[in-house]
């Protein structure tokens, strides 16, 4: 479990693991205490808006300028940025993913990111990937770094260990965790084995939705979040650093540790959410809401109200609407919705939906409750229910999300999921 967290979203932290290791006052002294280096990492220009200025100040055992070497070309066959330039032959249509298997071979974290979709362009800073990954192995003195894209994990089972720069995280199924584009990570295990799902954000950072007339509290509440305290590694064993930068791989080595970050302060920081402190608000009377009310995090795009990735959940929750079909209603959507399932069954497809696998509903493609969730939502007894043991997600983006070649032509991929709708007969008499 994480020890000490700080709370709060967008806060202005500071931390730091030995005593007076923070400059006071200033950002550069002329010498910083214990020797350490001040670097600046700005996570965004210089001359952003205050509300989106974001910047850290770390102060480190050796400047990351020598943590970065020469670099040699590396390749991770299976983790994809966009525009991919893959091709395949999977026609346009609804589909949906088993669980991907955790391969036998030692695998860490980084070898194990199979992306499913992506969108957009990493180099226009515009898009998105999911990604599932499989490991069983701790990332041992490597240390990775993603220039391309702020990172959202869910895990689904087993729980990571982020060993961030700026301090240290653990994320169990049911948590989620946002590492800061260009921030260096290590990430092991705390399980013999991992899954879960991750998003590349390639555009604005994540942040909070507004609350419009819900108000001030509920949904998922700022002090929920929480950021770790600074913890540093003074080793002076060899390590290597992976980069990751315009969709391409690339690494160095070291003789030493990157993740020497002794103090720090600033708003461009990693945190972590523990989904069950989501507060949902919901129909108390009758109908269902639109699923924005469930968006836990929003990455916006320059379009007002039309966001480049939304995060949302489906959490245990009360379900009381009056004369209402509760589950989702058919539809179709501008938005492309890349589903998950953290655990338990989702309400609109109670088989062939299973923890750890997938759903993909792209752009104004139909798709609502399967035949069984339609005959039962039609006719149960609508008396309040307590819906358990069941969490959700979805990420879902503006623009249209491409199946990468790995998503479409593994065995994991069901080729009869659009049958559960083939029941859902004609049921019009022209009578009433
Ligand atoms: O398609 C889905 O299952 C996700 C979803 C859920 C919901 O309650 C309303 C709309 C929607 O797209
Ligand atoms: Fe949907």
């Amino acid at each position: 479990m994480n020890s000490k967290m700080m709370p709060g979203f967008g806060n202005d932290f500071e931390s730091e693991a030995l005593p007076d290791a923070l400059p006071q006052g200033r950002n550069s002294p002329q010498q910083c205490p214990y020797g350490l280096y001040a670097e600046q990492l700005s996570g965004s220009p210089f001359t952003a808006p205050r509300a989106t200025n974001e910047r850290s100040w770390l102060y480190r055992i050796r400047p990351s300028v020598r943590h970065s070497g020469r670099f040699t070309k590396t390749d991770y066959a299976l983790w994809k940025t966009a525009p991919t330039g893959e091709t395949h032959d999977l026609p346009l249509g609804q589909y949906r993913w088993d669980p991907i298997d955790i391969p036998d071979d030692a695998t860490d974290f980084v070898d194990g990111m199979r992306t499913i979709t992506s969108t957009g362009d990493c180099t226009q800073h515009a898009g998105m990937a999911t990604h599932i990954y499989v490991c069983n192995r701790d990332m041992d003195k490597s240390v990775f770094l993603n220039a391309d894209a702020e990172m959202l994990f869910v895990p689904q089972l087993g729980s990571l260990i982020l060993h961030t720069e700026l301090g240290q995280m653990t994320i169990d199924p049911g948590h989620i965790a946002v590492l800061p584009r260009g921030m260096m990570v290590k990430i092991q295990l705390g399980n013999n084995e991992a899954r879960g799902y991750v998003c590349e954000n390639y555009g604005a950072k994540f942040t909070l939705p507004d609350r419009g007339p819900i108000g001030a509290n509920c949904l998922a509440n700022p002090r929920d979040f929480k950021t770790p305290v600074a913890a540093y590694e003074d080793s002076d064993e060899p390590h290597e650093l992976i980069v990751k930068w315009c969709g391409g791989f690339h690494k160095t080595s070291l003789d030493h540790s990157p993740l020497d970050v002794v103090a720090w302060h600033g708003n461009y920081v990693p945190y972590c959410y523990d989904l069950a402190t989501f507060s949902p608000v919901g129909a108390i009377s009758f109908d269902h809401p639109d699923p924005s009310i469930f968006t836990v995090l929003t990455a916006p795009s320059e379009t007002t109200g039309t966001a480049n990735i939304d995060f949302v959940i489906f959490p245990e929750r009360w379900s009381v609407a009056e004369n209402t079909f509760r589950p989702p209603w058919y539809h179709r959507n501008i938005m492309s919705e890349f589903m998950g399932l953290i655990k338990g069954k989702y309400d609109a497809k109670e088989a062939g939906f299973l923890p750890g696998g997938i759903s993909l509903h792209n752009m104004m493609l139909p798709h609502g409750p399967d035949l069984d969730a339609f005959e039962k939502a039609s006719t149960s007894e609508l008396k309040p229910v307590r819906m358990t043991d069941t969490l959700a997600f979805m990420f879902e983006s503006r623009l249209p999300q491409h199946v990468s070649c790995f998503a479409a032509e593994t065995s994991m991929l069901q080729d009869d999921y659009i049958d559960c709708w083939q029941g859902l007969e004609k049921k019009f008499t022209g009578k009433k």
